[in-house]
């Protein structure tokens, strides 16, 4: 069964809602088109009977868990892939700490010395989780295509399967911000990550049991997302809304803090190799939606996103001139 959200009432601030809901064992001619309607209108879906096992899923978190409970002394050796409340190169700041590596089985296998000597094993089980992972982006890519018509069905998945894709993985933990309140109805909720969009291809997103995650409709509204272990969360990047030449569009999202809870959540962020240009297929473009972003490099997208800030948007950046 495939089940498809019930549209958002718009409202003051952020309301409660349902997001869109894939069954991923469903028929899959009916979990293309929940896909698809979900891109567009959301940019964002969960993913539910996805097939990765919960022993992947334990061990990584069992093992995220081990690496952030670690003294800051050792976690700091692992700079510069770990850091905390510091995101990015240009001051912006959260209340999360982080490690950040490449996604290539090869990378996690070098990673600094105080994690590769962990007793939990944090980089076989990374390394595990990352193929299993990058294997439901492909599969959902695929997907994708076959409904947006693209005949190289393998077109999106292609660029995150080469041995030189430039995909990362990020783990973050959010400690709770201890409410101080005399007042014990009001909560305190602070920043972890502010509010961006991801500028990659997909992003495959998974938490514990704790809520934080929110994301923003293309009105502008925020829904908080309610957690789900169990399932996968997936975000269109940027790259993919220049690939389906903007019917597709990349979600803007923000992580709160709890109150009391430990909140962690693994990113996998499918990623084009640094050469790749970046345009839509042909099928993508027709007279009636003229093609909207000048060919790019990922690495040229890369830079631009590095030199701004989380929250700026860049793809205008990369827009072909109204003619
Ligand atoms: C402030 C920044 C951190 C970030 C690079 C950037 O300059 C703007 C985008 C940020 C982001 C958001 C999604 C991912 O978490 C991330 C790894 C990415 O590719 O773009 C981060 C970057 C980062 O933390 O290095
Ligand atoms: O922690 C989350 O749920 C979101 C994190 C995020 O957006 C990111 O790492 O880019
Ligand atoms: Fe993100």
């Amino acid at each position: 069964m495939v089940l498809a959200a019930p549209k958002a009432m718009k409202s003051e601030g952020i309301i409660p809602s349902e997001v869109p809901v894939v069954d991923f064992s469903g028929e899959r001619a009916e979990v293309a088109k929940v896909i698809v309607k979900a891109c567009e209108e959301y940019g964002f879906f969960k993913v539910i009977n996805h097939g990765i096992s919960n022993e992947v899923i334990a061990k990584t978190e069992e093992a995220g868990f081990g690496f952030f409970g670690k003294p800051m002394l050792e976690k700091k050796m692992a700079a510069p892939a770990y850091g905390c409340k510091n995101i990015g190169v240009n001051g912006d700041m959260g209340e999360v700490e982080y490690l950040l590596l490449s996604a290539t089985t090869d990378s996690i296998a070098h990673i600094s010395k105080t994690i590769s000597t962990d007793p939990l094993n944090l980089r076989k089980r990374l390394s595990a989780y990352t193929e299993a992972v990058k294997e439901l982006a492909c599969e959902i890519l695929e997907v994708m295509a076959e409904e947006l018509g693209v005949p190289d069905t393998r077109v999106f998945s292609r660029l995150i399967r080469d041995g030189e894709s430039d995909s990362v993985l990020r783990l973050n933990h959010y400690p709770p911000i201890i409410n101080r309140d005399k007042d014990k109805s009001s909560q305190i909720t602070k920043v972890g990550f502010g509010e961006h969009s991801d500028p990659q291809i997909l992003t495959i997103l998974r938490s514990n049991d704790v809520g934080g995650l929110q994301i923003s409709l293309p009105d502008g509204v925020w829904i908080p997302v309610t957690p789900d272990p169990s399932a996968f969360y997936v975000n269109v990047g940027d790259v993919l809304q220049v690939m389906t030449n903007g019917r597709f569009v990349s979600v803007r999202h923000r992580a709160m803090t709890n109150s009391h809870k430990c909140r962690m959540s693994v990113a996998y962020f499918g990623a084009p190799p640094l050469h790749q240009t970046i345009v839509a297929p042909s099928v993508m473009v027709t007279p009636q939606s003229p093609s909207l972003f000048r060919p790019f490099t990922w690495a040229e997208y890369k830079k631009a996103t590095y030199s701004l800030r989380l929250g700026d948007t860049r793809l205008q950046l990369f827009r072909n001139c109204k003619r």
